[in-house]
């Protein structure tokens, strides 16, 4: 008899849907498996407030297939001229479940980001007083700063110093690629969680730079070395509550992917589920992929967790090499290894 595993429902906590076209392309990849995801603010212009995040959520609810029981969970862009009364009011109204800060220039459409911490010290007072989390691009963006050190620095010279600021903002590192990371949460009682990304815990900085240049496994944070990933794969099999999934699936056009300049991010939409069972299964660890899947994300969140199930088949997957969509191909990423479950 074919093995089989079924686990409550997961759920994305940082995910990129874009926008007209793309949004509608990439959609469906999502709300196939996942019942909600937290959706990233970084669009073009980005979703800076509560009516932005109000029409964005509508047009996401417009674009999903038929029938489809997925819910959006919004965020707003954190900027210097945020007003920390139009958070709390999209907050209270049940419409946003985080706001992200991208440091100014750090990763794909983050422009608008912050670049002095104090502009933004209201807005995070506000946000701890209400208990509305904080999602954070982790990563400095000193010239001085080696690539792979930023996560690193970010932590000690900006992330370390908000926590102290504001001890009751609950904080929710995003997509972390170290183990000085993984090390910072676990130091930490309370009010800090992490998301860790399904390409993160497959590929390690060889992935991207030996034996040729690979641009579809570039994203931001740069994937690290393998003591890193191992980390990474430690914390997300080990069951721990403050370490949940966030695919941070980040898609991009081949043609804007295959540039002298190219965007950064991995679209994992499609086949995440099935290389996160690998991945639980290679490490001996299947008993806890519903734990960083479908339940220490709302957890952290207050939500309640899905009712709804997923059921996984112990078969290899059939999954596309990349996804069409009226803008151009979007290249499916590749976990350079065999997979053996599928979902029913
Ligand atoms: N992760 C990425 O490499 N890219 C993301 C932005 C982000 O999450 O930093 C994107 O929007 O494309
Ligand atoms: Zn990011
Ligand atoms: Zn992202």
């Amino acid at each position: 008899m074919t093995k089989t595993l079924t686990i409550r429902r997961p759920d994305d906590w940082h995910l990129h849907l874009r926008d007209g076209d793309m949004l509608r392309a990439v959609l469906p990849h999502t709300s196939a498996h996942f019942a909600r995801a937290i959706i990233m603010p970084n669009l073009v212009p980005p979703v800076v407030t509560m009516a932005d995040a109000s029409a964005y959520r509508d047009r996401i609810v417009a674009a999903l297939p038929e029938g489809s029981g997925f819910t959006p969970l919004m965020t707003l862009y954190l900027t210097e001229n945020t007003d920390p009364a139009d958070v709390a009011a999209a907050h209270a109204a049940g419409l946003i479940h985080a706001v992200k800060l991208y440091p100014a220039g750090a990763t794909t459409n983050s422009a608008s980001g912050v670049s002095n911490f104090d502009n933004v010290a209201q807005t995070l007072e506000k946000m701890a007083e209400i208990g509305l989390p904080l999602c954070t691009h982790g990563e400095v963006t000193d010239a001085d700063v080696d690539i792979f050190d930023r996560e690193a620095v970010f932590i000690d010279r900006v992330l370390d110093p908000i926590r102290r600021k504001h001890p009751d903002l609950r904080v929710i590192m995003e997509h972390i690629t170290t183990a000085d990371a993984v090390d910072y949460v676990k130091s930490q009682p309370q009010n800090l969680a992490a998301t860790i990304t399904t390409h993160h815990l497959v590929i390690n900085r060889n992935h991207i730079l030996a034996g040729g240049i690979k641009p579809h496994y570039y994203c931001l944070p740069v994937a690290k070395r393998e003591a890193h990933r191992l980390a990474l794969r430690a914390a997300a099999t080990s069951g721990d509550a403050r370490f949940f999934l966030g695919t941070d699936s980040a898609p991009h056009t081949d043609a804007n992917k295959l540039l002298p300049c190219g965007c950064a991010g991995c679209f994992t939409a499609t086949n995440t589920m099935s290389i996160l069972a690998e991945v639980f299964e290679q490490d001996g660890a299947l008993e806890h992929l519903e734990a960083f899947t479908s339940r220490n994300g709302p957890t952290y969140y207050r939500l309640p967790v899905n009712e709804d199930t997923l059921t996984l088949t112990r078969q290899a997957p059939d999954y596309p090499t990349h996804i069409d969509t009226p803008d151009g191909p979007v290249t499916v990423f590749d976990p350079d290894m065999p997979l053996n479950w599928s979902i029913s």
